[in-house]
């Protein structure tokens, strides 16, 4: 179970400090699925990288399973992304000098979990089977981002998060990336957040919060959530 508690971020900018996140509150469940929606600005990956532990918060409490991520320092933090988190983003990020097979297994060996059996069966889930020995550019954007997607779930992470990761895809090949992430997620039992802007896909998670200025929007479906 994930929970953020009254967190607070501001940035600082040559104007003077940027309140960006004004006392969040969520909880989700796992095996849930959470959007995360907001206009442009709003703050979405503020949120996703504070609770992804790519960055602190300035006050408020986040936790997974009970552990507190928001005191850790730079190594806890560090720890906490190998062993528990898996970050797709909408820029794929897969390291172009190993091949898909290496790219898939990469996470994994740094969190010391490799599992060959369960990297196989996802290479097949996600259609990535007859592409392993071939090398990132030699893959469509939607096979670059499935090798992604096995990559954050080769470790088997409890929360997985997602920053837009259909926003590089044409609505076919990003409804099918989409339709296994959604799979693969139930099946590990992880918990799932996802940034985007698209209230098509949000509809599809079995649950949406709104973020706008600094706030979550209250008037949403909140079914599992605290908010
Ligand atoms: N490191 C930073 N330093 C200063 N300001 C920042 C920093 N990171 C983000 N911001 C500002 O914080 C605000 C929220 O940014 P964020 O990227 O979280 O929004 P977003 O909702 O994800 O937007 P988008 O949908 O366009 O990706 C923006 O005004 C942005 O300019």
């Amino acid at each position: 179970m994930l929970t953020v508690t009254n967190l607070h971020k501001s940035f600082d900018t040559t104007e003077g400090p940027l309140p960006v996140l004004r006392g969040i509150s969520l909880s989700l469940e796992a095996g849930k699925s959470l959007a995360l929606t907001g206009e442009s600005g709003s703050g979405k990956s503020t949120l996703l990288h504070l609770i992804g532990c790519l960055d602190h918060p300035d006050s408020g409490e986040i936790t997974l399973d009970g552990e507190r991520f928001d005191t850790l320092d730079d190594a806890g933090r560090a720890r906490i992304r190998r062993e528990a988190i898996g970050l797709v983003f909408q820029q794929f990020n897969l390291i172009p000098s190993l091949t898909v097979a290496q790219n898939l297994s990469f996470q994994a060996r740094l969190a010391g979990r490799l599992d060959q059996d369960w990297q196989s069966d996802l290479a097949e889930k996600l259609g990535l089977t007859p592409f392993l020995d071939r090398y990132p550019e030699q893959l469509s954007g939607g096979q670059q981002q499935r090798v992604a997607v096995g990559r954050a779930l080769a470790p088997r992470p409890r929360l997985v998060l997602a920053d837009e990761p259909t926003g590089n895809l044409d609505e076919a090949t990003g409804d099918a990336v989409l339709d296994i992430m959604l799979d693969l997620v139930t099946e590990t039992g992880a918990a799932f957040l996802m940034v985007t802007h698209s209230e098509r896909l949000a509809a599809r998670l079995d649950n949406r919060i709104h973020l706008a200025k600094g706030t979550l929007a209250d008037d949403l479906p909140v079914q599992g959530i605290a908010v």
